[in-house]
């Protein structure tokens, strides 16, 4: 049996996928075959979910069709919306949403239907819905009433309007809609994998959307965005940032949104992310927390040769936008939903039981001693 020193599944192929591949030597990503840049450039958030799905472009009406289909599911059930009011304001986001996404399963109106026409209906109102969980999430915390999603609007768009109760600007709005390109898939990622185990004992796709949420919000996978935008803000000037950053060394901390298991180099969506965090600072007359951020950067090169993931330049981009930071991981499961659900539908077409073997290192023959004698 073939075992793992360094455990982590290195190196190992678990699956075999054709949504999207890392190039991690030359920092490159692709999805269903296209680079990630030109989808930044080019796409939308809607035509990428079409592309990752169905496996190419969509045509104009295709195009149409689904993007009509996202924005007329985007409200909730309402018991989920109540279940939301009931929560303590205290609950961490991610918590709250994995819970919400859950409970989404419940109240399925074509529950125990596992058929694949149903299943991508699943997938479309998983991703519309989930935006609205998150705005909403935000909005009762803060003891203010939900603002209800707009058909007429993109995802992207709609979100922010959601969150805030205002139209965001055409550009905040496109540069989030890159943002959440960004992010939708990552061939055989954390929580990607774990969609994938929990599908293959041919469990519902919303305990896949579940398990993948549990797995994501981890400080080691998307949970990170949260936690450089606190490191950032806890640095606070860039002439602390440099100093900040070598005693987190020296203390053999880790620099959150630096290195990959994958990427040898720096990832491709961080530059573009860099470049909008740039931009917005800029446009907003405050560049500090992107100063701060490329300071850290510089100091993680020369120490470590580790360079930017896709969490570390997100972080001060979605701050910049006025996203409270603990909401991060849930604007990166907003759109890591639809990798989730191609995931899903990608294994449920072609299954077979995940179920490896563990290198058993614990004893043998141990005798029973019965409890009076111990
Ligand atoms: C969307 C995403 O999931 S992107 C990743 C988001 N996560 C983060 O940004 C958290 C910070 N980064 C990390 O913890 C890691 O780089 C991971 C978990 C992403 C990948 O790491 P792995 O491939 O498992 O590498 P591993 O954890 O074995 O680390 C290898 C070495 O690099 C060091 N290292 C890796 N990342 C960092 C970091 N961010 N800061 C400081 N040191 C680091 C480790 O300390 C280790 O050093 P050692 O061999 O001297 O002990
Ligand atoms: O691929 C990984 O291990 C983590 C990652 O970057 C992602 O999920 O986007």
């Amino acid at each position: 049996m073939a075992n793992q020193t360094r455990g982590g599944l290195e190196g190992i192929v678990a699956a075999r996928t054709a949504i999207s591949d890392v190039d991690g030597e030359r920092g490159e990503l692709i999805y269903q075959g296209l680079d990630i840049v030109d989808l930044a450039n080019n796409s939308t958030f809607e035509e990428t979910t079409y592309l990752v799905w169905n496996g190419r472009l969509p045509g104009r009406e295709e195009l149409d069709a689904l993007s009509r289909r996202l924005a007329e599911n985007r409200t909730p059930p309402d018991e989920v919306v109540r279940m939301l009011r009931s929560f303590p304001k205290s609950g961490a986001p991610m918590e709250v949403l994995r819970t919400a996404v859950s409970a989404l399963g419940i109240y399925d109106p074509e529950g125990g239907d596992d058929s694949r026409e149903v299943n991508v209906r699943r997938a479309i109102r998983l991703v519309a819905q989930t935006p609205t969980l998150v705005a909403y999430i935000r909005r009762l915390r803060e003891g203010r009433e939900p603002v209800e999603p707009r058909p007429d609007l993109p995802l992207a768009a709609n979100f922010l309007y959601m969150l805030t109760g205002e139209e965001p600007t055409e550009e905040s709005a496109h540069e989030f809609d890159v943002a959440l390109i960004l992010h939708i898939d990552h061939e055989l990622n954390a929580s990607a994998f774990a969609s994938r185990v929990i599908t293959s004992t041919r469990a519902d796709m919303y305990s896949a959307a579940t398990g993948a949420i549990g797995a994501l919000s981890g400080p080691l996978h998307g949970g990170a965005n949260q936690r450089v935008m606190e490191t950032l803000l806890e640095i606070g000037e860039p002439g602390r940032a440099e100093e900040y950053v070598r005693d987190l060394l020296k203390r053999k901390e880790r620099v959150m949104g630096f290195g990959h298991r994958v990427y040898k180099v720096m990832d491709p969506r961080a530059k573009v992310l860099k470049n909008m965090s740039r931009a917005l600072g800029e446009r907003h007359g405050n560049t500090k927390w992107y100063e701060i951020s490329e300071i850290v950067e510089e100091v993680m090169r020369e120490e470590k040769g580790l360079y930017p993931n896709v969490d570390f330049y997100s972080a001060s981009f979605y701050y910049e936008l006025g996203i409270p930071v603990d909401l991060f991981p849930c604007v990166f499961a907003m759109s890591r939903m639809t990798g989730w659900t191609a995931h899903v539908l990608e294994q449920q077409a072609d299954n077979r039981l995940i179920r490896p073997r563990a290198e058993y290192v614990g004893e043998r023959d141990v005798p029973y001693v019965p409890i009076e004698e111990r």
